[in-house]
Order: structure tokens, then C-alpha cells, then sequence
């Protein structure tokens, strides 16, 4: 096991009717909030009338950013921040998935900064100060709401970058608040939440069957509440543990000592930010494809998440051959929940190849399970087709 430093300052606050909790919050850091929310789900769900509620009885002074996109723009963030200066605004209030919780995040750093927010995407900067977010989730797939990332594309380059940013103060996580995601969201969500496990699985790191036993369990739960899920939209356990699950899925716990990867998600970010596609479809095509790529640099962990994780039967079969049912009932997996499996799916071609497998690599070489420099990308992004 590797020497690792763990902290994770975020207050998660779980269950049904938790927003309730919001009050004190509110008391703790200020009446003056910025609400941040995406498309208008919050309004026919009824969340943003709840909210309002609250905000009238505590006689706050909020203002709004609407409408931040899925795959959040840097255009977005900079009216946030602006938000932010001209109102002398205490706190961030994000209300919605991965994409408005990582806006937030590019807000509440950028608008303590006296340069371009974009400097931190850049690695150009770090952040030392922000201000404190509070998040309300409604859909489970990142585990923004318990992490300090934040993946912010600036559409005028065509770059999609990940910088540390910071962590929420708190999250409220009411399993409920994801009832009205669609299916084909929920599916994105499932992959993305699996793919952050495989990223941190698929590793050399030796001695760690804590962490390998948190991650395989994870995984099992995904699994099987995804099929739970994917029959009753509004199964609330189903919901719970799936939300449970993308959370400690990305909130440092898997990664604790341990050496991780991250080359598919670089990949992917390539490919959403020439093509805007969903994170979570783009991942649910490429991961098989890096599994086989790469699965020759440790047959024996991925012969461990075949029999583990996908129960394959490992009787009558090589090592080699347990680890290829692995990865093939992956994409089983990925084909049943009705996940895109090609990039053709999206109706992307290879035009544009060359670029995607420029952008994945903005700062060297990726991933650490088998290092992977441009014409590895391109020839992961070729088996995608
Ligand atoms: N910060 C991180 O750690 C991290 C990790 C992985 C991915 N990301 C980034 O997060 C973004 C994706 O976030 P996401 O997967 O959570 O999706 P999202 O936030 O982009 O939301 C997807 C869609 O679902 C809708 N939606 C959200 N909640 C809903 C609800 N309750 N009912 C109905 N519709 C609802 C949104 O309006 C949007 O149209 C990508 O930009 C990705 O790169 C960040």
C-alpha cells in the first residue's frame, strides 16, 4: 500500500426529507446565496417551490444562475462569478447532478481569484480560497457533491479539463430528489458511477484488499440496483443505494494508497468536448474497449474482477480467458441496462481521431495501469467506432 494523506471535510447529510436540513445551513453561512441550476428538472419536480419556501421563512436574498448545460461551459461559470461580485453574495447553493455542482465549484474558486477562472483548468493556478458551496443532488453519477473536482468545458477551444477546486461544505442527498430521472440519464449515471470504481481498481498496487474489497462491493451494489432501478424508476432503496454508492464511489475512499488510472476519463472528456456527448454514455463505450487494450499488464486483477464481481465461472478456463469473460460481460452489462456500446451510436466517425487523441493528452502521457501516449488513444478511440 502506498503513503496517502485522507481528508474529506464535506457533511453529507442522507435521507428521505433531508432538505429540511437546509434551514441551519442557511443559518450557519448567510442569507446572501447564489442558486445554481441546470435545465429546469428542479422546477417540475418540485424541488425549486420547496426551496423558494424555505428561502421566503429564513428572508434570504438569492439570486439565480439557470440553465447551466450538461458538460457546464466556462461562458456559465464566468456569469457566476459576475453574479457573485455584483450582489456581495455569501454562499453557493447548487441544486442538480454533476454538471451543476462542478459549475458551483468553478464559481466558488473563481470568484475569490483575481485572474481568469480558467488558469486553475489550465494547472496554471491553484486554488487557496472559495467560497462555501452547499449542495442539493438530484442525480447520482459523480460524486461531485462529496469531492473537491470540477470538469468544466471551455467551448470556444474545444477543451474539457478537470481541475481541484473544492469541496462542498455540505451535500443533501435525498434518494427521492432522483425519481425523475429519465431512464437513459439513470444508465449514464450507472456507467459513470462504475467507471469511477474501474479507474480505481485496475491497479498495481499490491497488498490492498480493503480498498479492493470496498471497490468490488460497490460494484456488486451498482449491479445489482441498477436492474432494480431500471424496472421502477422510483424504487426508493434502489435509488438510495445507487446515490450511496456514486458517492463513496468517488469521495477519495477507493483511492487511498492506492495507484489509479484515469486515462479512460481523459479520453472520454476529449471526446465530449469536440462532441458534447453524455460523460456517462461516452464512458459505458469506451472502458471495455481500454479493458481489452490493456488487460495483458495484470491478468490476474482482472481475473479477480471477472470471478468477483461478474461471478464468471472460472472452471475448465485459462486465466487469460476468465479475464476476457470479465471484460465481455461488461459490455453485456452495459448492452442489457441499453447503455451506447459505439461511438457510431452517437453518430460519431473518424474524422476527427487525430484531434480527439491530441486533446486527451493535454499534459503528457495518461493513466498509470499501462501508460498510454497519443497513438495508444487513438488506437482505443478506432475500436470504439
Ligand atoms: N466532479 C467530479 O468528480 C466529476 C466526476 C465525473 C463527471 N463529472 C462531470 O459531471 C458532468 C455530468 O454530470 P451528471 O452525470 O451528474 O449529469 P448532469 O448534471 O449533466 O445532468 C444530466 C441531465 O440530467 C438532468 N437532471 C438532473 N437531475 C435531474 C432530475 N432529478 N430529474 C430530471 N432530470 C434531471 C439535467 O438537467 C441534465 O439535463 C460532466 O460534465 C462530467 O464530466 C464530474
Amino acid at each position: 500500500m502506498n503513503p496517502f494523506t485522507f481528508y474529506n471535510p464535506t457533511e453529507l447529510i442522507f435521507g428521505k426529507g433531508q432538505l429540511e436540513k437546509l434551514d441551519e445551513k442557511i443559518d450557519q453561512l448567510g442569507k446572501r446565496i447564489l442558486l445554481v441550476y441546470g435545465g429546469g428538472s428542479i422546477k417540475r419536480s418540485g424541488l425549486y417551490d420547496k426551496l423558494q419556501a424555505i428561502f421566503e421563512k429564513k428572508g434570504c436574498h438569492v439570486r439565480e444562475l439557470a440553465g447551466v448545460e450538461p458538460n457546464p461551459r466556462l461562458s456559465t461559470v464566468k456569469k457566476g462569478i459576475s453574479l457573485i461580485r455584483e450582489n456581495e453574495l455569501d454562499w453557493i447553493l447548487a441544486v442538480g447532478g454533476g454538471s451543476v455542482i462542478d459549475c458551483s465549484k468553478a464559481i466558488a474558486g473563481g470568484a475569490l481569484y483575481d485572474g481568469d477562472v480558467w488558469d486553475f483548468y489550465e494547472r496554471k493556478a491553484k486554488v487557496e480560497k472559495a467560497l462555501p458551496l452547499g449542495t442539493v443532488l438530484t442525480l447520482a453519477a459523480t460524486g461531485s457533491e462529496m469531492n473537491k473536482g470540477s470538469v468544466i468545458t471551455n467551448w470556444e477551444t474545444q477543451q474539457k479539463h478537470g481541475a481541484s477546486m473544492t469541496f462542498p461544505t455540505f451535500s443533501i442527498l435525498d434518494p427521492e430528489n432522483t425519481f425523475t430521472v429519465p431512464r437513459n440519464q439513470t444508465v449514464y449515471g450507472i456507467s459513470d458511477t462504475l467507471s469511477h470504481v474501474f479507474e480505481q481498481y485496475f491497479s498495481h498496487t499490491k497488498e490492498i484488499p480493503l480498498q479492493t474489497g470496498f471497490a468490488e462491493t460497490i460494484m456488486k451494489t451498482v449491479i445489482e440496483n441498477a436492474r432494480k432501478v431500471l424496472q421502477n424508476l422510483e424504487d426508493y432503496d434502489a435509488r438510495a443505494n445507487l446515490m450511496l454508492s456514486s458517492t463513496f464511489a468517488l469521495n477519495g475512499l477507493l483511492a487511498t494508497g492506492v495507484e489509479t488510472d484515469w486515462a479512460t476519463h481523459s479520453i472520454e472528456h476529449a471526446v465530449s468536448a469536440v462532441y458534447d456527448i453524455p460523460h456517462g454514455g461516452g464512458l459505458a463505450i469506451i472502458f471495455p474497449n481500454w479493458m481489452k487494450y490493456v488487460y495483458k499488464e495484470n491478468i490476474p486483477r482482472f481475473k479477480r474482477f471477472a470471478v468477483e464481481v461478474w461471478g464468471v465461472d472460472p472452471a475448465g478456463k485459462t486465466d487469460e480467458e476468465i479475464a476476457l469473460a470479465g471484460i465481455d460481460a461488461v459490455r453485456a452489462f452495459f448492452n442489457e441496462i441499453g447503455a451506447p456500446s459505439r461511438l457510431a451510436d452517437y453518430n460519431i466517425g473518424d474524422d476527427k481521431l487525430d484531434v480527439m487523441a491530441e486533446k486527451a493528452l493535454p499534459f503528457g502521457p495518461i493513466g498509470n495501469f499501462k501508460k498510454l501516449g497519443k497513438e495508444d488513444v487513438r488506437e482505443i478511440l478506432k475500436m470504439s467506432l
